[in-house]
């Protein structure tokens, strides 16, 4: 018995850029349609085009993202908005000093990942407001973890950022920009 795909790949507009996500299978019963702007850069520079334009109604000091497929993302954004992005760091090196850190679990790693707050960037986030910026939420994990490690370093969260948002729709208590839905695909059993 095998599960298989329902389909190959799910169609993603982004202001003129389309693009055919290919599914990969997260687990046997779902797969889901697999976003990846590292390399894209028209992928990429067309969704900062667009939340930053979002972006301009809030008020923020600096941008907020988690490593990896994001920087991008936050570095396009930044270079659009004139804001400083820092990146949560999922592996510990010396030079970060007093890190905070706090665990996640997302949709696509499937076993727990740490995210550590550089200590120059504890002291550029105290008191400050942010905008957690992330290619897709999905399960939230990721932006739970965004979010601990704000609080942790007294930083507010002015809004929350994102190309898509994946599966149920996550209900925030700050402004959520997405610029579009991904669904979760349910694998089907096939003999
Ligand atoms: O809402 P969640 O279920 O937490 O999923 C969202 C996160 O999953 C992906 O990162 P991933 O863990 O694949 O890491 P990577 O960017 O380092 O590949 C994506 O870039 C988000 O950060
Ligand atoms: N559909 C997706 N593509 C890439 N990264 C993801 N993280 C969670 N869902 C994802």
């Amino acid at each position: 018995m095998q599960n298989s795909l329902p389909q190959e790949s799910h169609s993603l507009r982004i202001g003129a850029v389309q693009r055919d996500l290919p599914l990969f299978a997260v687990s046997p019963e779902l797969a889901i349609a697999v976003l990846n702007i590292l390399g894209d850069t028209e992928l990429c520079e067309a969704a900062a085009d667009a939340l930053s334009k979002e972006l301009d109604a809030h008020e923020y000091v600096a941008l907020v993202t988690a490593e990896a497929k994001s920087i991008p993302l936050a570095y396009a954004l930044s270079l659009r908005t004139q804001k400083p992005y820092v990146v949560l760091r999922k592996t510990y090196k010396s030079y970060m000093g007093d890190a905070l850190q706090a665990s996640t679990l997302s949709i696509t790693t499937g076993k727990p990942q740490t995210l550590y707050l550089d200590a120059k960037d504890r002291k550029l986030l105290a008191g400050r407001s942010v905008v957690l910026v992330d290619d897709v939420i999905s399960t939230g994990s990721t932006l739970e973890a965004m979010r601990a490690l704000m609080v942790e370093a007294r930083a507010r969260i002015a809004a929350v950022a994102t190309i898509c948002t994946e599966g149920e729709r996550p209900q925030l208590a700050e402004p959520l920009l997405s610029l579009a839905h991904l669904p979760l695909f349910p694998l089907q059993t096939a003999s």
